[in-house]
């Protein structure tokens, strides 16, 4: 039997093999080959085509494909990455640590949600040299404000250094230091319920100690994306069992349990190896309880229930007291 291990120490030919078979695949050939992510990701040959990875009874005999070079290159050639955005990528692609940054499509799907939110008050945790917080504070109004938390003072140089380029410094509040200490300092100055969006990029060992921080900070209806849910595969691969691994595993399953939140998972592809979705989008839900909501400005469905329903027929105006609630 060959194991992920064996595969790991393939030859070019084993994943071209792999990989043609793959071309025309079914699930069974993915499973008796025991495909690893890994191989693919140690192999320089990689598929022209997309593979098939699902598509028996267990997925209602919904073909899932894997993305390739190919594709990818379609995606990104379909993404408006605004010219300051992509200088701010290519300076960052020489420095250490360039990886990290979010690719054009993650920050066009992040800059979308901000703006079918509305979002005006946006908080991100782990900033680097900015290029996902500059992608939402661009789609910000101007008297919008997102709260950037960074540890580290380097990377937040090149960050500040575009916010002004893009002339968007007025909108950005950077905190430079531990994230979880800025957050829980804002808890304490009274902006809990005040925030429309927060997005986590940092330390994986905190994922379940930032979000109960923003659940605190974001409004009810608010949103809260976190970063790299499936850490590269590893959460489903029963060999690793690093303290990252174990944090986001943890995080994920109490998630789905958990009522105080809606929750979706996307499919924002980087690799073609890494096909899977790896970000969460979490929907804070209104549980009837009375969180206090300082911005009451927008309507929506939770706060319906606060709005009294006004009818006019003719000359006569009906006012409803009647509550209405999709709790
Ligand atoms: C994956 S990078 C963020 C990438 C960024 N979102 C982008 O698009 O360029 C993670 C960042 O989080 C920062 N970080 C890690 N732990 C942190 C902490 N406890 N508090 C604040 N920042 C932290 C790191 O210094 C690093 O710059």
């Amino acid at each position: 039997m060959l194991t992920g291990l064996a595969l790991n120490r393939c030859s070019i030919s084993v994943c071209r093999t792999a990989g043609t078979l793959l071309n025309r695949p079914t699930v069974s050939v993915v499973r008796s080959l025991k495909f690893s992510r890994r191989l693919i990701g140690k192999c320089s040959i990689a598929p022209a085509d997309p593979f098939v990875v699902a598509d028996d009874d267990k997925y209602g005999k919904k073909q899932v494909i894997s993305l390739t070079p190919r594709l990818y290159d379609y995606v990104l050639s379909n993404v408006r990455e605004p010219k300051i955005l992509r200088q701010l990528r290519e300076e960052t692609s020489k420095m250490r640590g360039s990886q990290m940054q979010v690719s054009p499509d993650q920050a066009q799907l992040l800059a979308m949600l901000v703006q079918m939110l509305g979002a005006e008050r946006c908080i991100e945790v782990g900033v680097y040299t900015g290029y996902s917080s500059l992608a939402v504070a661009l789609v910000l109004p101007e008297s919008g404000c997102l709260v950037a938390c960074e540890r580290d003072s380097n990377s937040l140089e090149v960050a500040k250094r575009y916010y002004k380029l893009a002339g968007v410094s007025h909108k950005v509040n950077v905190k430079h230091g531990l994230a979880a200490e800025s957050l829980k300092f804002m808890i304490q100055n009274g902006e809990g319920s005040s925030y429309d969006f927060a997005f986590v990029d940092a330390d994986k060992r905190m994922y379940q100690d930032y979000f109960e921080l923003l659940l605190q900070l974001v409004r009810v209806g608010g949103v809260i994306v976190m970063d790299n849910v499936l850490w590269h595969g590893r959460v489903t691969d029963p060999l690793a069992n690093d303290a990252k691994t174990i944090s986001i595993r943890n995080f994920n399953k109490k998630l789905m349990d958990d009522k105080r939140v809606s929750i979706s998972m996307v499919s924002t592809n980087r690799r073609w190896h890494d096909d899977m979705p790896q970000e969460i989008i979490i929907r804070k839900n209104h549980l009837g309880h009375n969180e206090p909501d300082p911005r009451k400005k927008s309507f929506n469905h939770e706060r319906i229930d606060e709005a009294k329903i006004y009818l006019r027929i003719g000359k006569h105006l009906f006012c409803s007291e009647s509550i209405l609630t999709n709790t």
